[in-house]
């Protein structure tokens, strides 16, 4: 985890109005063209920390950096913030609300007042990026809510941010949709976005994250995401289960069937080959990918 800091909160603090500290004193940063899951309880404070993250909320103490340059909330530092980090949010009917496909994506190059010849290269290249250029000229009413999704995401792809944030993304996506929309994002990152995502699926985040950072009480825990969910007592403070090919490793090795140096399987196949051949196991990178 070697890439530099993109994006950085330092010692934040916020609590909506009239109400109870929600996150206080807390540390998180982002790096560049990585991957992140960010795991946490029900009502821990992921979306408020994705909405501090991209400026729709102000800290009430500490400081958001850019490549450690302090974010400023006036109207210049918020447009300069918005062409660096976009927020997808969980609903796509919260984001989406022009007529057809194409108007929404083009809504924010637009919006920096960008040549129409950029604005069309940017939808044009968003919605081949989501798959959905057959959707360009459909009414968004009439999208089914997968391919809205797809679209409020092509929307924030259209602004070509450094840092894709994505409020449960996978969430009421059917299996396919899910892959799918996995191998989007992971284009993305291959191709130098650092792209962070909410999600309560600890299974999903194994196989997708580079990174987890997990909101527990005590604060963010961040590391590698195979060294982090498989840590039992973080999990339990995120109110998480471990994933399954940890829990089964876990047991094969109790039951003296699978080496103590294999690493943690991110994938049904990387559990079965360590079972085959767990000496070629042994042999892997300690991220559980092959080398
Ligand atoms: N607009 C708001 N006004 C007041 N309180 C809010 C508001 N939004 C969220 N909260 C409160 O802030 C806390 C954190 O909520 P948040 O939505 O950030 O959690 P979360 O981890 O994203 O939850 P979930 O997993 O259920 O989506 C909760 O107690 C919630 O009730």
């Amino acid at each position: 985890m070697s890439e530099p800091v993109l994006l950085a909160l330092r010692g934040a603090s916020f609590a909506y109005e009239d109400g109870p500290a929600v996150l206080s004193g807390l540390d998180f940063e982002a790096r560049e063209g990585r991957a992140l899951a960010l795991l946490g309880r029900n009502g821990s404070g992921k979306t408020t920390l994705m909405r501090l993250l991209s400026g729709g909320l102000r800290p009430r103490e500490g400081q958001l950096a850019v490549e450690g340059s302090p974010v400023t909330y006036d109207r210049k530092g918020l447009t300069r913030l918005r062409t660096t980090v976009q927020l997808v949010v969980q609903d796509p009917d919260d984001q989406l609300f022009a007529a057809s496909v194409s108007q929404d994506v083009s809504f924010g190059p637009l919006n920096l007042g960008l040549p129409d010849a950029e604005v069309r290269a940017r939808v044009d290249e968003a919605l081949a990026a989501l798959d959905i250029t057959a959707l360009a000229d459909r009414p968004t009413h009439l999208l089914s809510y997968g391919q809205r999704k797809r679209t409020a995401i092509a929307g924030a792809v259209a602004m070509r941010p450094r840092v894709l944030i994505l409020d449960e993304p996978t969430a009421g996506l059917d299996p396919d949709g899910q892959e799918r929309l996995l191998g989007t994002l992971g284009a993305l990152r291959d191709g130098g976005t650092t792209v962070m995502m909410a999600t309560h699926d600890v299974d999903l985040a194994l196989r997708w994250a580079d990174d987890a950072a997990l909101l527990t009480p005590a604060g963010v825990r961040a590391g590698p995401a195979p060294t982090m969910l498989a840590r039992t007592d973080l999990l339990g403070e995120a109110g998480l289960r471990l994933p399954w090919g940890v829990a089964a490793s876990q047991l094969l090795r109790s039951h003296g069937l699978l080496e103590d140096s294999a690493p943690g399987p991110r994938t049904a196949e990387q559990l079965a080959a360590h079972v085959a051949a767990p000496t070629a196991a042994g042999s892997a990178t300690t991220d559980g990918r092959r080398p």
